[in-house]
């Protein structure tokens, strides 16, 4: 496989468990993503592990601040060597426009993508801030994403056939939120089966819990991986 959809999200305690399920995976069957728990717990040394073992790493730090910080931040991430980084799309124009062009000034750039409306909200949980149904609140953010130049946008696949309508072919939909049909759904709540999700227009498949909690972890990759070849 040699782009795997697959993104398995490394939300353990520690580096060495983090260690352990990189080293019976290989790169060819999933990226992997370092998120918020791991990355304050153990820090850049782990994002240049993965990366030196020939993982494409997204970093996701969901930066949300003013430009000139964002931008530094996006900056520090690219010099690990990972390949996306991602901020929030409320953080607005300026933000991901001056973010972009600070990563456009290096010789090599991860990819830019920017989280619209967290897959764990429902239309109730927008209305409590003011905001409109989640499809409505979910294409303002990812048209804006794409106007500001960047190459994608954190979505659920719930949302994904719109955005590829609105965004286009080559703007990346990046979707967490996937969960097999027999898996829990935890406290996600736009869900889809990894299988609808490529179907729906998905480019890749953010999955942590189904796959790292399961009794057999590589067993349950290959078996999701294998439902998308049948594709
Ligand atoms: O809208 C979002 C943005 C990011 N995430 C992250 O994806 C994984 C999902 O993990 P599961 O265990 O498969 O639920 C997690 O790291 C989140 O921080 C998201 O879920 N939704």
């Amino acid at each position: 496989m040699n782009d795997p959809k697959v993104i398995v999200a490394l939300d353990f305690a520690d580096a060495s468990a983090a260690l352990a399920f990189a080293g019976r995976v290989s790169p060819t069957q999933c990226r992997l993503k370092v998120g918020k728990e791991l990355f304050t717990t153990v820090g850049p040394q782990l994002v240049e592990a993965l990366v030196a073992k020939g993982f494409d790493v997204f970093l996701d730090l969901k930066f949300h601040d003013i430009p000139h910080t964002v931008a530094q931040a996006c900056k520090a991430a690219a010099r690990l060597g990972v390949w996306m980084v991602n901020v929030h799309a409320s953080g607005g124009r300026k933000m991901m426009e001056t973010t972009r062009e600070a990563l456009e000034a290096l010789p090599q750039r991860p990819l830019l993508i920017a989280v619209t409306v967290l897959t764990s909200m429902d239309e109730v949980q927008l209305a409590e801030l003011g905001l409109p149904s989640p499809a409505t609140q979910v294409e303002r953010l990812a048209r804006l994403t794409r106007d500001c130049g960047l190459d994608g946008v954190v979505c659920s696949a719930q949302e994904a056939t719109l955005l590829r309508n609105a965004c286009g072919p080559t703007f990346k939909l990046v979707t967490p939120g996937i969960r097999p049909a027999d898996a829990s759904a935890d406290d996600q709540h736009r869900i889809m089966t990894p299988d609808a999700a490529i179907r729906a227009g998905s480019d890749y498949l953010v999955i942590g819990r189904p796959i790292t909690r399961s009794a057999d972890p590589l067993a349950t990759l290959n078996r999701i991986n294998q439902s998308l070849e049948l594709l």
